[in-house]
């Protein structure tokens, strides 16, 4: 399988989700199975093998994605659950997963309204406690995207930050670019490591 072990189907009580560090959420088509995919080339070596494509993810995959050199663990593992399942998501919240990526298209006004209710809901979850969040904003490559002022007006982002401090953190990133060319690419799986790691120090192995 191209990306990373898709296990398309497989419910949170599957052995195997016991080792899942991050939660994939967001609406159908706002980019998690590609910033999957292109996460696992930040560290990694799979810059020949990354695909523009992406199919829709029915069910649930996983992407083991590389840190880095010096780290105490080899791999984060970050479990999809598709748009399709979105009745189904809250199955992962009481999952052992140290954090929630949400992920939001802003090239697609027509869904930003949803998405924006989805994030609410997601941040008021039980479940998830004080887990941290991140709001990954996507695809803002593309020519017509929704400005930052524009989604704090109509989602109420800033006022979010404030409600949620420490805990919601908000990213803009394209996964069409490079980690080169979009380096919120790595600061966003740096994030992930050090949420797994628990310590912000475990970044400072990659410096020396
Ligand atoms: N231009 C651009 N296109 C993107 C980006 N991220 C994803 N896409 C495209 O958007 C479409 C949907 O992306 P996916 O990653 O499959 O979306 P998903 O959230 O996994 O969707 P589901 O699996 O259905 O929940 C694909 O055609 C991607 O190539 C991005 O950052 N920029
Ligand atoms: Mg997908």
């Amino acid at each position: 399988m191209s990306n990373g072990g898709l296990c398309c189907g497989s419910g949170p009580d599957s052995p195997a989700d016991d080792t899942d560090d991050i939660l994939f959420i967001g609406l159908q088509g706002s980019g998690k199975t590609l910033l999957g995919q292109r996460l696992r080339t930040v560290y990694g070596k799979a810059h020949a093998a990354f695909r523009l494509v992406t199919t829709e993810t029915n069910g649930s995959q996983d992407f083991r994605v590389p840190t880095f050199k010096g780290c105490p663990f080899k791999e984060i593992r970050i479990r999809e659950c598709g748009g399709s399942m979105q009745p189904l998501w809250r199955n992962w919240y009481s999952r052992p997963i140290k954090a929630v990526v949400f992920t939001l298209d802003v090239s697609d006004p027509a869904t930003l309204a949803t998405g924006g209710v989805e994030l609410q809901r997601v941040l008021q979850q039980p479940e998830l406690g004080s887990k941290p969040i991140c709001l990954a904003l996507t695809k803002v490559d593309l020519p017509f995207t929704v400005p930052r002022a524009e989604l704090d007006l109509a989602l109420g982002l800033s006022d979010l930050e404030k409600l949620y401090p420490g805990r919601l953190r908000i990213t803009a990133i394209s996964s069409v670019h490079s980690p080169e060319e979009c380096p919120e690419l790595k600061a966003l799986l740096d994030w992930m490591i050090e949420v797994k790691a628990g310590d912000p120090a475990v970044l400072s192995a990659k410096r020396q």
